[in-house]
C-alpha cells in the first residue's frame, strides 16, 4: 500500500442553536468567525473565542454542510479518512445538525446523496474524456452507538453485544458490526430510517428526546480505476451524546446510569485531548470506547472536522463556556493525513510449461465453470479484500492450471490458514465475554498498548472516583423512557419509529421566534461539564497546566447593555432569595458549596433565621472573606 502524509490540524467550527424558549434570555453572541460570551470572573468583560467558522443562529443546515463537509467528501474519495463529529452539551443541536429532518435534512443526508452524485459525476467524466472505461466504486457503510460504554448494531433490529476487533497494524478500534452495501441514495436511507430510529433516545429535564449514546455512521469507499489502482477512504460521521449535569438534567436510576457512561467517556475524551496537547507519551485513548473510536480522528490520521453545538440560554452558560474551551483546544491538535492507495498484487504466470492433468473429483479445486458462476453472481467490486480479489481473478483467468506442487503447497497454506482463523475466533469470542475492565487491563499488558496507554496515577484516581459514582447510582427504573430499547419493546417499536420519524425526519418545525438578547440572573445551579468537574475559577487559582484559556480566547470590554445594574440587582435578590428558601440538596447545586458548606448554610439558617443580606454568610463558619468572594463569583454574582 502507498501511503503519503500530509499534517494538519483538527478543524473546529461552532455553530450557535437559536433560542428555543421566549422567556430566557441569552449570552451568546457571534461576531464573524468569533465568538463572544460574558466573563463569569468579570461582569465587565467578555470571552471571545475564534475559530476557523462559527455559524450563528440562523444559519442553515445546507450551509454548515457546504462550508465543513463537502470539501471533505473529494478527499474520502481519493483515498483519505475523514471524521465529522458533533459535540456539545445536551439539547445544544447536535443531533439536529448531524441528522436534521426531512423537510430540513442535516450533515448525514446531504452527505450522501454529494457522494453519489459526486461518483456518479467521476464516471461519466471518465467517460466523457479519452478513457473508455469509468471508474468503479464500492459503498458500504455500518451504523452503530456506544450505548453504556458497549457497542450495538443499529442495522440489525435489537441490540446485541457484538464482538470488537482492532486493526492491528494501525491500532484502531474498529466494532466488528455488519456492513451493508449500498448503490444510491434511497437504498441508504432505506437501511438508514429505520436505524436511526433504534437509537436509545430518552426525556431528560433539558431535551425532550435526548440522546442516550453516541451514533457512529461508517461509510467505506472502494474506488478501483481501470489500471487496477485502488483507493479507500473512510468516513465516519458522529453524533456524540452531550455532556450532562445530573443536577440540572433531573436524571435518575436508568438515566443516571446512562448519564454516567456518556459522561465518563467524553471526560477521557477531555483527558486524550490534554495528554496530546502537552505532548504526552502515552495517550489514554483505551480508557473508554468512545475514545479508542476517535483515535483516528483525534490525533490519529484523519481529516476531522469538530463541529460544536452551543446552546444560548443562560441556563447553559457553564456547559457553553467550558465547550467553547475544550474546542479551542482541540483545534491544536494536529493529525497525519494518510492516503490509502493499493495496488492488488501481481498474478505471477509460472514460468514452466504445465501439462494438463486429469481431474478428481472432491480434493481438487472446483472445475472453472463453476467459478465463472460464482464470480458472475458478486458485484463487480464484491472482494473488498485485494486478496480476496485475486483469488477471483485468480480462479476465472484463462492461465494453465498450477503444478500438483504447488497445488499441494496451495492445500498445506489454507489448511493452516482455516487453523489460524479458528484459534482467531476462539480469542475473539473470549475477548467479548470478557468485561470492558478486564479487556483494559489484558490489553494494557500487551507490548502495542504500552506505548499509548496513560497509567498515571491521576488518572487511576480519576477512574476511581467515577466507578464509585457509578456504584452510588440509584436502581430504580425510570418512567420516563420515550424510545425504549428494542428488545425492550419489540412490539412497540413502530411507534417509537414513528416518533422519532417526526422528530427527525417528519414535517418541518415551526420557526423559532427571534428574541432580544438580554440577560437575566442565573438562578439555576450552574456547573461545569463533566470535562471540566471544577469550577473554572478554582482550577485557575490552583494555577493548573490545563488552563482553560488559550491564548486565542481574548477578554475584551463586555458591552454595556449586556450586563446592567438593573440586572445585577436582581441576579443578588434572587441569590439571597434562594439561600434562604433552598434545601440542602439546591444548595449543593451552587459552584463551590459541597455537602458540607450546603449543610453549614441550612443549619445556620435553621437557627438564626433568613439571612438579611450575602453579606450574613460570613457569620456561617467556614466562610472567610476568600472563600465568599469565590462563592459569589463563580455563581456570577459580584455586587455586594
Ligand atoms: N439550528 C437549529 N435550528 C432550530 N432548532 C434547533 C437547532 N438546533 C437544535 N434545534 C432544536 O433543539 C432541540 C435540541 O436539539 P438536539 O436534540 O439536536 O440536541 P442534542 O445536542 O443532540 O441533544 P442530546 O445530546 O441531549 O441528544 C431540538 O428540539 C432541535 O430541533
Amino acid at each position: 500500500m502507498d501511503k503519503r502524509s500530509t499534517q494538519t490540524k483538527v478543524k473546529v467550527v461552532v455553530r450557535l442553536r437559536p433560542c428555543l424558549s421566549t422567556s430566557e434570555k441569552t449570552f451568546v453572541s457571534v461576531v464573524g468567525n468569533k465568538v463572544q460570551i460574558l466573563n463569569h470572573r468579570n461582569i465587565e468583560e467578555n470571552l471571545q473565542y475564534e475559530f476557523n467558522t462559527v455559524f450563528d443562529e440562523n444559519s442553515s443546515q445546507a450551509e454548515v454542510f457546504s462550508t465543513s463537509v463537502e470539501p471533505m467528501l473529494e478527499k474520502v474519495l481519493q483515498g483519505q479518512n475523514v471524521s465529522v463529529f458533533a459535540y456539545g452539551p445536551t439539547g445544544a443541536g447536535k443531533t439536529h445538525t448531524m441528522l436534521g429532518m426531512t423537510s430540513d435534512p442535516g450533515i448525514i443526508p446531504r452527505v450522501i446523496q454529494s457522494l453519489f452524485e459526486a461518483i456518479e459525476e467521476k464516471q461519466a467524466s471518465a467517460l466523457n474524456g479519452n478513457s473508455n472505461q469509468a471508474p468503479q466504486f464500492k459503498v458500504t457503510f455500518s451504523y452503530m452507538e456506544i450505548y453504556n460504554e458497549k457497542v450495538h448494531d443499529l442495522l440489525v433490529s435489537g441490540h446485541q453485544d457484538l464482538p470488537i476487533r482492532e486493526d492491528a497494524s494501525k491500532n484502531i478500534f474498529v466494532a466488528d458490526l455488519s456492513e451493508k452495501s449500498i448503490d444510491k441514495y434511497e437504498t441508504f436511507m432505506n437501511h438508514f430510517e429505520p436505524a436511526a430510529s433504534n437509537r436509545t433516545v430518552a426525556a431528560t429535564k433539558l431535551n425532550k428526546y435526548s440522546s442516550r449514546s453516541h451514533t457512529i455512521l461508517l461509510l467505506k469507499i472502494l474506488r478501483r480505476e481501470p489500471d487496477g489502482k485502488e483507493m479507500r477512504g473512510k468516513l465516519y460521521l458522529i453524533d456524540l451524546a452531550g455532556s450532562e449535569d445530573n443536577r440540572r438534567t433531573g436524571n435518575k436510576g436508568i438515566r443516571l446510569k446512562e448519564s454516567g457512561a456518556i459522561n465518563k467517556s467524553l471526560f477521557v475524551l477531555g483527558e486524550v485531548v490534554d495528554a496530546i496537547n502537552q505532548n504526552q507519551p502515552r495517550i489514554p485513548y483505551r480508557n473508554s470506547k468512545l475514545t479508542r473510536l476517535l483515535q483516528d480522528s483525534i490525533g490519529g490520521g484523519c481529516h476531522a472536522v469538530m463541529i460544536t453545538n452551543i446552546a444560548p440560554e443562560e441556563r447553559f452558560y457553564y456547559d457553553t463556556y467550558c465547550t467553547l474551551n475544550f474546542a479551542t483546544k482541540s483545534k491544536k491538535i494536529v493529525n497525519t493525513i494518510t492516503t490509502h492507495v493499493v495496488r492488488p498484487p501481481q498474478i505471477e504466470k509460472p514460468t514452466a510449461t504445465v501439462r494438463p492433468i486429469k481431474r478428481h473429483s472432491g480434493s481438487l479445486p472446483p472445475s472453472k465453470p463453476k467459478l465463472r458462476k460464482l464470480s458472475s453472481s458478486l458485484p463487480s467490486l464484491s472482494a473488498a479484500d485485494p486478496h480476496s480479489a485475486s483469488c477471483v481473478s485468480a480462479a476465472v483467468s484463462n492461465d494453465p492450471l498450477p503444478s500438483p506442487l504447488v497445488r499441494q503447497q496451495k492445500a498445506f497454506e489454507s489448511a493452516i490458514q482455516e487453523k489460524l482463523s479458528a484459534m482467531e475466533k476462539l480469542v475473539e469470542n473470549l475477548r467479548s465475554t470478557t468485561n470492558m475492565k478486564d479487556l483494559t487491563a489484558s490489553e494494557s499488558n500487551s507490548p502495542n498498548s504500552a506505548n499509548k496507554e496513560s497509567s498515571t496515577p491521576t488518572s487511576n484516581k480519576t477512574r476511581k472516583s467515577l466507578r464509585l459514582s457509578l456504584v452510588s447510582v440509584q436502581s430504580d427504573d425510570s418512567p420516563d423512557v420515550i424510545f425504549p430499547t428494542p428488545k425492550a419493546c419489540k412490539g412497540k417499536l413502530t411507534d417509537a419509529t414513528n416518533l422519532l420519524k417526526q422528530r427527525h425526519f417528519g414535517p418541518p418545525q415551526q420557526k423559532v421566534k427571534k428574541q432580544k438578547v438580554q440577560y437575566r440572573v442565573v438562578e439555576d445551579s450552574t456547573s461545569c461539564s463533566p470535562l471540566f468537574p471544577q469550577s473554572p475559577a478554582i482550577s485557575r487559582k490552583r494555577g493548573s497546566s490545563q488552563d482553560f484559556e488559550s491564548p486565542t480566547t481574548k477578554k475584551i470590554k463586555a458591552a454595556p447593555h449586556i450586563f446592567n445594574n438593573e440586572d445585577q440587582a436582581k441576579r443578588n435578590t434572587e441569590f439571597l432569595e434562594l439561600l434562604n428558601s433552598a434545601s440542602v440538596k439546591e444548595l449543593q447545586g451552587l459552584q463551590t458549596v459541597g455537602v458540607k458548606r450546603a449543610k453549614m448554610i441550612y443549619e445556620w439558617r435553621e437557627l438564626h433565621g433568613s439571612f438579611s443580606s450575602i453579606h450574613g454568610l460570613l457569620d456561617v463558619p467556614g466562610f472567610s472573606d476568600k472563600v465568599l468572594k469565590k462563592l459569589l463569583r463563580s455563581n456570577l454574582v459580584t455586587n455586594i
